[in-house]
């Protein structure tokens, strides 16, 4: 099996992890989860993504999300994630960390799930300045899943395959880190140096549509 070989993620290996993720978080959470792989799937045929890899990323992102703050910091240290993420993060901001201990965990317990799965499910709350297309699905799935509830998802919602997958991507992510400002949270510090990647690579992909027309 190669690192990204998606035939370990069969229907029974899917149906199994659900089952178990019925007794890992709160029936709201479990819908949640079903949503955002729903919505993964169909982000993914519309994108040309591999939509069994979206599915399966969508419905193990939250894999860890039944901790509580202790719990989760925990957890982090026990997977000996400290070191990468920093004791600042594990301290100040457990509701990030979920993505990382996860991305860890499945990957050590489950030898099938490919390496760019994981690193979606890694990425899918701070998402990362190199955002792959199965990257962005995610972000976007567990941003558009028709169980929330924001202000401008309707827009959102609307600008799917309206709009190419990065720009979809940037869009979610310009309101995401809005809400944030809005409601006075920490902000991850790699938060501004992604904001300005994106920022950048839009107006230079701007650029060459009018260079083209
Ligand atoms: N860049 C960021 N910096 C700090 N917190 C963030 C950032 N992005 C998302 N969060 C917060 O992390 C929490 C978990 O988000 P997320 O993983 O996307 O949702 P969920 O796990 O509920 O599907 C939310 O409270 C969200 O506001």
């Amino acid at each position: 099996m190669t690192t990204d070989d998606a035939s370990g993620l069969t229907d029974e290996f899917l149906a199994a992890r659900e089952e178990e993720l019925a007794g890992r978080v709160s029936p709201r959470r479990l819908e949640h989860i079903r949503g955002v792989a729903a919505t993964a799937a169909r982000l993914a045929r519309a994108y040309g993504v591999d939509e069994r890899k979206a599915y399966a990323a969508g419905l193990l992102h939250d894999w860890d999300k039944g901790y509580d703050d202790e719990g989760i910091r925990q957890r982090a240290r026990d997977l000996g994630l400290e070191e990468r993420l920093g004791p600042w993060l594990v301290e100040h901001m457990p509701q990030v960390l979920h993505a990382y201990t996860a991305a860890e965990a499945l990957g050590r317990a489950f030898p099938e799930i490919p390496a760019d799965v994981l690193r979606a499910i890694d990425r899918h709350t701070v998402a990362a300045e190199d955002m792959g297309p199965l990257d962005m699905v995610l972000y976007v799935a567990d941003a558009l899943e028709p169980g929330r509830r924001f202000g401008r998802i309707d827009e959102l919602r609307a600008a799917e395959g309206e709009v190419g997958l990065e720009e979809l991507f940037f869009l979610t992510y310009e309101y995401w880190v809005y809400l944030l400002l809005e409601r006075r949270r920490l902000m991850h510090p790699d938060t501004i140096r992604i904001w300005n990647t994106y920022v950048a690579r839009r107006a230079s992909r701007k650029g060459s549509d009018r260079d083209r027309s």
